[in-house]
């Protein structure tokens, strides 16, 4: 494995869907919510592929990018400053444009090959949480039944462009502010020596740098837990909070930082219901499991982007 920095994170191999690796998967995602995927089969030339896209698109004069303003679908550019992460702590947005897509049409995707679409199968969590079989759902089927490719959901697939900057004015060594995200779980893509992206570590308690990691020339991506798996399980899977800052070496080299970000979410009519599971129950009073009112990942979504954008619903 290459990398410069110490690696907090679990590496899981994912290219084999058995209860050992959904064990696997469940540790790193009970402990710091945050590992890298192996045996995940993006091809290298996919990935370098979009992130010149990305490249190319954040390169047009700003007159372009500005005709396709994000709209309260959370579809489109968001320039410079424009979204705030942190609008707790933060006055001014983050120092980053954005490129979101969508309303994404799930039915036309076509798979290479079935493996591949085993792959990303959510089938592996519900192997790990053991969900039960219900009247009319099988187990194994929970997670899948509310990921109907032909209903709406909130998931996005985001170019992300901070533009690099020699300053070391301590107003912008944040790049995007502290927050947990908002789907099921966040699929990320980030290039060597544009490092920054940083986590508060539920094991360590502090926070901690996520480096760039490969191994024989594949980049392994990082997958996070998000809010709604969170809300699934009672908070046993860790919606871990995250940010981007501005290492000093970065800031000496004044290096740009591109990332590639796939928000999934469930149908937007999905509760936020606990899953039927014993681990899952085994949790009193957290998260869904303590909730009155069960909301949707819709409802869920709206109230994260009204904060985020200023927008009301
Ligand atoms: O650019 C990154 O590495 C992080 C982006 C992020 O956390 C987000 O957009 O939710
Ligand atoms: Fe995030």
């Amino acid at each position: 494995m290459s990398s410069e920095q110490e690696n907090p994170l679990q590496v899981v191999d994912i290219s084999e869907i058995n209860q050992r690796t959904a064990d696997e998967l469940l540790n790193a995602a009970t402990s710091q919510g945050f590992l890298f995927v192996e045996g995940h089969e993006f091809t290298e030339e996919e990935v370098d592929l979009l992130f010149k896209v990305s490249k190319d698109f954040f390169a047009l004069p700003a007159e372009y990018k500005e005709k396709y303003p994000i709209d309260n679908t959370n579809h489109g550019y968001t320039n410079y400053g424009g979204e705030n992460l942190d609008p707790s702590l933060q006055k001014q947005g983050d120092p980053k444009e954005a490129l979101n897509f969508c309303n994404l049409d799930f039915t036309t995707v076509k798979f290479p090959t079935g493996s591949m679409k085993k792959k990303l199968d959510p089938k592996i969590l519900a192997l790990a949480l053991k969900i039960e079989d219900s009247a009319d759902c099988p187990g194994t089927q929970w997670f899948n039944s509310r990921y109907q490719p032909d209903k709406p959901s909130g998931s996005t697939f985001r170019f992300l462009h901070y533009p690099g900057q020699k300053s070391l004015n301590p107003e912008s060594v944040i790049r995007a502010g502290a927050h947990t995200d908002y789907g099921s779980v966040t699929l990320l893509f980030q290039q060597e020596n544009q490092e920054g992206l940083e986590i508060y570590s539920p094991v360590a308690k502090k926070w901690q740098p996520v480096p760039y990691v490969s191994a024989n020339s594949a980049k392994f991506p990082v997958v996070n837990i998000a809010d709604q798996l969170s809300y699934w399980t009672g908070g046993i899977l860790k919606s871990t909070i995250h940010r981007v800052k501005f290492p000093q070496k970065v800031q000496e080299t004044g290096q740009d930082r591109y990332s590639i970000v796939f928000f999934s979410h469930p149908n937007d009519d999905a509760l936020l219901e606990p899953v039927p599971s014993e681990i899952v129950r085994s949790v009193k009073n957290r998260g869904a499991n303590s909730a009155t009112n069960v909301i949707t990942a819709k409802e869920h979504l709206d109230k994260r982007l009204a904060a985020t954008y200023g927008w009301s619903y």
